[in-house]
């Protein structure tokens, strides 16, 4: 067979052999890398008395060396209890091979556990990128570097003292937005509206009470009685960054850099808009005098330092607690999991597998290269030098099952029903589309809860993921069991809306948000003020040098951009399932999604900010960058 193509073999049986339960695969062993791919076996039968019938073996899987490939019909898991138990047995001894091919590791105490592997090359290939992807991956980091090398040149006689000198490298391909960012990112609206709708909506939630951290001295008295009243009216609202207080900041080429936990305090317009009205840049701490509080009516210099400490802690808790924790390292758990607890022929099996697709990889590619000592973190990132650790321990102690699924989640946040809130609008709609297309696929195989309750490798694979992978989560609301079909639904739906959904819409804005550095800082190499004289040397001080500011930029773009080979939510090729149920409830759910993608095409065109990241043309179908 050659690349990509289909070849047909015509074998004439004279016996009738009944019905077809498993196909046996062997590859001769020529030369010394020759795996095949194989995407699935189609058998059609003819027989006299009948018309000719479709018979698939599902595969997708490499080929390699001379070993024999058993691949069962792709409707086997509904026949696991009969034909004398020929497809359990099948199915114990798949389980045994990947449970020696994918096993947990503990990479660092205190986070998920992850697949077993020092890089990349450890993995075994079927999780391996593809040559595209892996060719494109290397390939534009490699490009961006260069980009890296050249801005040095370009900046090493200039001028570094005034915030338009970003400009000196802010060239090069930019999305419409991140251009707005360098013009808009001082305005105090558009430094709200990030918290609804920016790279990381995660974190704002309404007031429902003023914080006990916050301080308001007496000659400040109009403020609280303002915070007050829009506490009463509902529409006071706050971002609080505590979970960095007491973190280690990072020391970069023998320069030690500052950190921040700050709190801050917004009311929503009734135009929508979401205002700052005062920063807290950390917690108050006895013995110590109360930390300042900064406002919109301070000089301009120093209001403008105050909210880009905002930015800079924003862009720890998006990479690490946002991004790396709870879609990455998350959806690694659900991956390996389902590899050690799931034989290929379980309807869960194959619902899940197109959305773990290069999941593994990347996240190991991350635990080499961006939090590994030396790594990203450590070379441009506050938390980086091991803070980044903690933080990572701080969010994983406190990572919630209800945090993960955004009706629980935006309700407990107070963000329902709020028309600016274009994420917590998209994100419910297309939970509510996939939770039609994980019930209906389920439902063609469980037909009761006793079925789920009765099938001990999907209750394996839920405790598997509570108890190991995520550490004993059921503390923090996580199943260690499913007695229904509709837990066994809300839990799977969280996994593919995590895999695809939230990894987009937390992912791609690092193209538009943190391009333009003095919007989203990686790090700060000065103390935090504590007074109101603030002068531009102190903001330029502070911001990121050079060399952080060009590396920040040539990361977040070859992280938030578009993958070549990306795959649509909802439209993978590979066909795991065979059967009308199936196809139709595919769909079905392809139909949702185009009318989400209409009616978010329409929304957008009426907006100043067009908010994208959860359109479904441009939601991958997995975690893979
Ligand atoms: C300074 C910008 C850092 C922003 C990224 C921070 C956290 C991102 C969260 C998950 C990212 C997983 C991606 C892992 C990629 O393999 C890592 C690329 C590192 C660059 C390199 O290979 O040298
Ligand atoms: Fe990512």
């Amino acid at each position: 067979m050659g690349r990509y193509r289909m070849e047909d073999f015509e074998v004439d049986v004279s016996e009738d052999l009944g019905p077809l339960l498993f196909v046996k695969l062997r590859k001769t062993h020529l030369l010394l890398k020759d795996a095949w791919f194989c995407n699935h076996i189609t058998v059609w039968v003819f027989q006299q008395s009948m018309e000719e019938k479709e018979v698939v073996f599902p595969c997708y899987r490499w080929v390699q060396g001379d070993g024999i490939i058993c691949l069962p019909e792709a409707t086997a898991w509904m026949m696991r209890n009969e034909v004398q138990g020929l497809f359990q047995k099948h199915g114990e001894e798949e389980l045994e091979e990947r449970r020696t091919l994918y096993r947990w590791a503990t990479w660092k105490e205190g986070l998920p556990l992850s697949v077993a592997a020092a890089s990349e090359k450890d993995l075994p290939l079927d999780v391996r990128f593809h040559e595209g992807k892996k060719i494109d991956f290397e390939g534009t980091l490699a490009a961006g570097m260069m980009d890296i090398a050249l801005k040095r040149l370009y900046t090493l006689l200039s001028s570094w003292n005034s915030l338009e000198d970003f400009d000196q490298i802010f060239w090069g391909s930019k999305s419409a937005l991140a251009k707005r960012v360098r013009q808009s990112w001082k305005e105090d609206d558009f430094f709200g509206y990030q918290f609804l709708n920016g790279v990381n909506p995660t974190l704002l939630r309404r007031s429902t009470s003023l914080p006990t951290r916050l301080v308001i001295p007496p000659e400040l008295e109009g403020l609280q009685a303002q915070l007050e009243r829009k506490l009463q009216e509902g529409c006071l609202f706050e971002a609080d960054f505590s979970l960095l207080d007491g973190i280690q900041a990072n020391v970069i080429q023998g320069e030690r850099q500052h950190l921040a936990a700050p709190l801050v305090m917004l009311k929503m317009e009734p135009d929508g808009k979401l205002l700052p009205m005062a920063i807290q840049l950390q917690p108050p701490c006895s013995g110590s005098p109360d930390p300042p509080l900064f406002l919109p009516s301070d000089p301009s210099l120093t209001w403008l330092l105050a909210k880009a400490w905002v930015r800079n802690s924003d862009f720890q808790l998006h990479e690490l607690q946002a991004h790396l924790l709870k879609t990455h390292l998350v959806a690694e758990v659900f991956a390996v999991a389902t590899m050690r607890c799931l034989p290929g022929m379980h309807p869960i099996f194959k619902l899940l597998i197109p959305h773990l697709r290069y999941t593994l990889e990347i996240n190991t590619r991350a635990r080499t290269k961006l939090i590994s000592d030396g790594g990203i973190f450590d070379q441009v990132v506050n938390t980086g030098g091991g803070g980044h650790l903690d933080v990572l321990r701080k969010a994983t102690a406190c990572l919630t099952y209800r945090s993960l699924c955004p009706p629980d989640d935006l309700a407990d946040r107070g963000l329902l029903g709020i028309p600016s809130a274009l994420y917590a609008h998209d994100a419910l709609r297309l939970w509510d589309i996939i939770s039609r297309y994980v019930q209906g696929t389920v439902h063609l195989y469980y037909s009761e809860d006793e079925v789920v309750q009765s099938d001990p490798e999907v209750q394996a694979w839920c405790q598997e993921i509570t108890e190991i992978g995520l550490c004993g989560a059921q503390e923090r609301g996580f199943p260690v069991s499913f007695q229904s079909r509709a837990e066994l639904c809300h839990f799977v739906t969280m996994c593919i809306f995590t895999c695809t959904a939230q990894h987009s819409g937390i992912n791609q804005g690092q193209l538009d948000w943190y391009a333009w550095v003095p919007n989203a800082p990686c790090t700060m190499r000065k103390p935090p003020p504590t007074t109101k004289d603030v002068t531009l040397e102190m903001v330029m001080a502070t911001l990121p040098n050079v060399h952080q500011a060009c590396l920040q930029m040539t990361i977040a773009w070859h992280l938030g951009r578009f993958q070549p080979d990306m795959v649509p939510l909802g439209h993978h090729k590979e066909e795991y399932f065979s059967g009308p149920g199936y196809k139709a409830v595919l769909k079905r759910f392809q139909e949702d999604l185009n009318t989400l993608e209409r009616e978010i095409v329409a929304r957008n065109e009426g907006l100043d900010l067009p908010y994208y990241y959860l359109q479904p043309s441009r939601i991958e179908n997995s975690i893979t960058i």
